[in-house]
């Protein structure tokens, strides 16, 4: 998970940039569906989680499991045009996204290893499900602008994540999770994908959602992109600023 919300006292920022020592983040720096779906799919996915801690089932497994099926669902169906069942399959792993950190939480054994493993397989799954998509229309789907578009969600999707991972990583706060985070991404575009695929059983005027949801996932992490860049830029100038003593 990026910033638990809460209270957050990163430590080398404290020590460059004292007056940021405590933040409260939890309530402006989330997009929508992670501010407000989150805390409604943790209700319900709770006794879930649950239960595969009674049968003795690890979180990491679960992270494991859930992109190797998000992974196999985008690669076997997309490239192939069967967007419907493509979306089934990812829909049912990707949530163990929200299972995996439940249960870690219930087993009071949240790690590091497993917040990198469970950031670091993210993109793992977001390159699948957005390189289908790009395959399909470099393929059968033949539409070249299409396909590019669908390149620059999964390259633009990897920015977003990496921005915020590189700031982390120097002691600054990324603490705006901008208009598109991963949530965002995921739902317009499968919501889109498992729509438009029910043109395959015979419903018409469908199929332009999956190219709708594409451009918008394109320039919704294109303006986060910048949304996140300017926000960091302004705190590593701060950061630097406290330093020199300024
Ligand atoms: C007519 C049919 C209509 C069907 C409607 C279905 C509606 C379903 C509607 C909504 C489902 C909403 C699910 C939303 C859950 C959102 C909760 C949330 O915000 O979770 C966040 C979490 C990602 O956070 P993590 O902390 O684990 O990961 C962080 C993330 O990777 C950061 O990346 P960044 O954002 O920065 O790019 C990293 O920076 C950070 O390091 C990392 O820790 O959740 C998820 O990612 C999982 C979300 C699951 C979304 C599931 C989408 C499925 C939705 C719809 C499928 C619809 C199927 C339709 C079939 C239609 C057939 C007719
Ligand atoms: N295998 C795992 C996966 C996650 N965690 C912890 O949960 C956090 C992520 O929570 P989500 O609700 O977004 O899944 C993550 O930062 C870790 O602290 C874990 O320990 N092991
Ligand atoms: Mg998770
Ligand atoms: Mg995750």
């Amino acid at each position: 998970m990026g910033a638990p919300g809460g209270l957050i006292r990163p430590v080398v920022c404290r020590a460059l940039w004292p007056q940021a020592g405590t933040r409260e983040i939890g309530a402006v720096g989330k997009a929508m569906l992670n501010k407000y779906a989150r805390a409604f799919f943790t209700r319900v996915l709770t006794p879930f989680a649950a239960f595969l801690i009674r049968l003795g089932v690890s979180p990491d497994t679960v992270t494991l499991v859930g992109t190797a099926g998000s992974v196999a669902g985008a690669l076997v169906f997309f490239p192939r045009g069967e967007f419907f069942w493509g979306t089934i399959t990812i829909t049912l792993f990707i949530f163990s996204d929200l299972v995996d950190g439940n249960m870690a939480r219930q087993l009071g054994r949240t790690s590091k290893w497993g917040a990198f493993l469970d950031s670091t397989l993210d993109r793992v799954a977001d390159a699948a499900i957005f390189g289908g998509i790009a395959m399909w229309y470099a393929g059968k789907g033949d539409n070249n602008l299409l396909c590019a578009v669908a390149v620059f969600c999964l390259a633009s999707g990897l920015v977003v994540s990496y921005t915020k991972a590189r700031a982390e990583s120097q002691g600054l706060p990324c603490d705006v999770s901008g208009l598109v985070e991963r949530a965002e991404r995921l739902v317009i575009s499968l919501v889109a994908a498992g729509v438009a695929g029910l043109q395959t059983f015979g419903v018409p005027y469908v199929e332009w959602l999956l190219p709708v949801a594409l451009w918008l996932v394109a320039a919704g992490s294109l303006v986060t992109v910048f949304q996140r860049m300017l926000t960091v830029r302004r705190e590593a100038f701060e950061a630097d600023r406290v330093a020199a003593g300024n």
